[in-house]
């Protein structure tokens, strides 16, 4: 395990005792703002998942927003989800010393021995093409999860990192490893881009080179996890050949 990392500079910290969504928050804050800045809360009461799910936000769990102003393309400011999911794991090696306990599954949750134990929502506003505000959602389990009677069929399991690794993380803690965390990452894919980030996140990721199931809004489809692209996209090879996914929910 690592000393503590320091706070990075130029970074807003709002901390509030309880809220709808941080995310949400992230919005009502973005035009006093002009900088980035993370929200979070001890409790969320309308905390949202990917899919318009809801997310269940206990106290003692982590609920943060990172608000981001960014100047990209909004195919590019999207690839963020991988720095937040890359920062998460830094984050749980950082506070846990388990680097192997810790997988990334496409697109964008952590697997804490193969239960997730994080998940990223990625929500702008702006005009056309344009992004003017980015919140990257991160909920993590500390201490509780949903019961996993609850989740659907076929999804991996919610776990804690209480019930897996036997430490007890305050929300506090963990948001002093993972602002740091986020940063380092934010910095390589500003100065060098994606290529850094995908080769990181390729090394860490669950599954990849075994048989998956992918499916999209409209179909699911079978084949082996090659690889993801340039543009984040799920790479899967099928007996017909290699074909790209660029939004998908995935089963083991
Ligand atoms: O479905 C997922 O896996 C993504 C979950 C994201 C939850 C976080 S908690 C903090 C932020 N505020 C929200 O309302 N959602 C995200």
């Amino acid at each position: 395990m690592s000393g503590k990392a320091k706070w990075p500079q130029g970074v807003g910290r709002h901390l509030l005792d309880t809220v709808d969504s941080t995310n949400a928050e992230a919005f009502r804050l973005a035009p006093h703002h002009a900088g980035p800045c993370w929200i979070v809360a001890g409790e969320q009461t309308a905390g949202r998942g990917r899919r318009a799910r809801a997310w269940a936000s206990p106290r003692g769990n982590f609920h943060g927003t990172l608000l981001l102003h960014p100047t990209e393309p909004a195919a590019t400011v999207a690839l963020r989800s991988f720095a937040a999911a890359l920062a998460l794991r830094d984050a749980f090696v950082a506070l846990t010393g388990l680097p192997e306990a810790f997988r990334l599954k496409w697109p964008n949750d952590v697997l804490l021995n193969g239960g997730k134990v994080a998940g990223i929502l990625l929500e702008s506003s702006g005009a056309g093409q344009g992004v003017q505000h980015l919140a990257i959602g991160i909920g993590v389990n500390l201490i509780a999860a949903p019961d996993p009677a609850q989740v659907e069929q076929g999804a991996v399991p919610p776990v804690t990192l209480l019930s897996e690794t036997g430490l007890r993380v305050t929300p506090e803690a963990f948001l002093d490893a993972l602002a740091p965390a986020y940063a380092r990452w934010e910095t390589a894919f500003t100065t060098q881009g994606f290529a850094p980030l995908r080769e990181a996140w390729l090394a860490h990721a669950a599954r990849l080179g075994e048989t998956i199931r992918a499916r999209t809004g409209t179909e699911t489809r079978e084949g082996v996890f090659q690889t993801i692209d340039e543009t984040g996209a799920l790479i899967l090879r099928q007996s017909q050949g290699p074909v790209a996914i660029p939004a998908a929910e995935v089963f083991f």
